[in-house]
C-alpha cells in the first residue's frame, strides 16, 4: 500500500529554543483515513503547516504522493482546510471554486458542488457573496471546496467544529466516499468519538512528540477508547 502522506523526523521551531514539533514520523496511506489528536498546544497545527509549505522545518521530510511537500505536484495533490473560517468574502461559493479549479487546475463539477450545497442545507445560496455567510455555512463552504477538488490527500484541521448536526452526519459520510476512492485524509480534530467512528488509525501528539501511532480498532479494543487512551498518557508520569 503506498504512501500518500510520509513525515519523517519532523522538527519545527518557531523560536529556535523550544520545539513545537520533534522528530516526528508517520505515514497516511492511501484509501485511509487518520486521526490527528492530541492536547492544546501539542503541535497539531504546527505539523499541518509544515506538510503545506506554510511554515520551513528545522529538519526532517515530508512528501506528498512521493513529490517533496515544497514541490508543485505535491501541492496539487493537497488540499488544506484550516481551523479558521477565512474565506474570500466577495466572492461567492461558485467564484470561489471556480478559483480552486483554475489553482489545482482541474475543471470544478459545479453540479456536484450545488448538490452538497443543498445536502447542506444551503439551497439557494451557491451565488450568494461569502461576506454574508454565517460561521458554520463557511465551515460547510470549506469542505464542499474540498469534496469536489477530491485530491490525494485531504488534511482537515478542526474544520468540522460549529458545524450542525445534519451537516456533520453529511459530512461523515462524504468523508467516507473520499476514502472509498482511493483518497487519504489526515483528520484533526478534538472529537474523540467521531474519530472512533470514521479513523482507520490515530496519531497522537503530545508536547510535540509523537506518543502513539496505530490502528484505531486495535487501539480502542485495548484502551476502551480514545479518550481513556488520552487521559491514561496525561495523567501517566511518563509524560
Ligand atoms: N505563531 C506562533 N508563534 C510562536 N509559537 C507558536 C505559534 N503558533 C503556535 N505556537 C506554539 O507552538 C506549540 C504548538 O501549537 P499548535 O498550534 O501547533 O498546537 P495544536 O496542537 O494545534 O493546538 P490546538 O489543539 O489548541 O489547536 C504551542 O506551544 C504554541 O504556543
Amino acid at each position: 500500500m503506498s504512501h500518500v502522506l510520509e513525515v519523517r523526523d519532523l522538527t519545527y521551531s518557531y523560536d529556535g529554543v523550544v520545539n513545537a514539533v520533534e522528530q516526528v514520523s508517520f505515514d497516511v496511506p492511501e484509501g485511509r483515513i487518520v486521526g490527528l489528536i492530541g492536547p492544546n498546544g501539542s503541535g497539531k497545527s504546527t505539523l499541518i503547516k509544515n506538510v503545506f509549505d506554510l511554515l520551513k522545518a528545522q529538519s526532517g521530510r515530508i512528501t506528498v504522493n512521493g513529490h517533496r511537500h515544497t514541490t508543485i505536484e505535491a501541492k496539487r495533490d493537497a488540499v488544506y482546510l484550516s481551523s479558521n473560517d477565512y474565506l474570500p468574502e466577495f466572492l461567492s461559493p461558485r467564484e470561489y471554486y471556480t478559483m480552486l479549479g483554475k489553482l489545482y487546475g482541474v475543471r470544478l463539477d459545479h453540479e456536484r458542488a450545488r448538490a452538497y450545497f443543498r445536502d447542506f442545507s444551503m439551497p439557494g445560496r451557491y451565488d450568494d457573496l461569502i461576506s454574508g455567510f454565517s460561521h458554520g455555512m463557511r465551515k460547510k463552504s470549506q469542505l464542499v471546496g474540498a469534496l469536489v477538488l477530491r485530491r490525494p490527500l485531504t488534511v482537515i484541521d478542526e474544520t468540522l467544529n460549529g458545524v450542525d448536526l445534519e451537516a456533520m452526519r453529511i459530512a461523515e459520510r462524504e468523508l467516507r466516499t473520499l476514502h472509498e476512492d482511493g483518497r487519504a485524509v489526515l483528520l484533526c480534530s478534538h472529537d474523540l468519538t467521531l474519530l472512533e467512528r470514521l479513523t482507520d488509525g490515530v496519531v497522537f501528539l503530545d508536547l510535540g512528540i509523537l506518543v502513539l501511532d496505530g490502528p484505531t480498532k486495535e487501539l480502542v479494543r485495548d484502551g476502551g477508547s480514545l479518550e481513556s487512551i488520552v487521559f491514561e498518557h496525561i495523567e501517566s508520569e511518563a509524560r
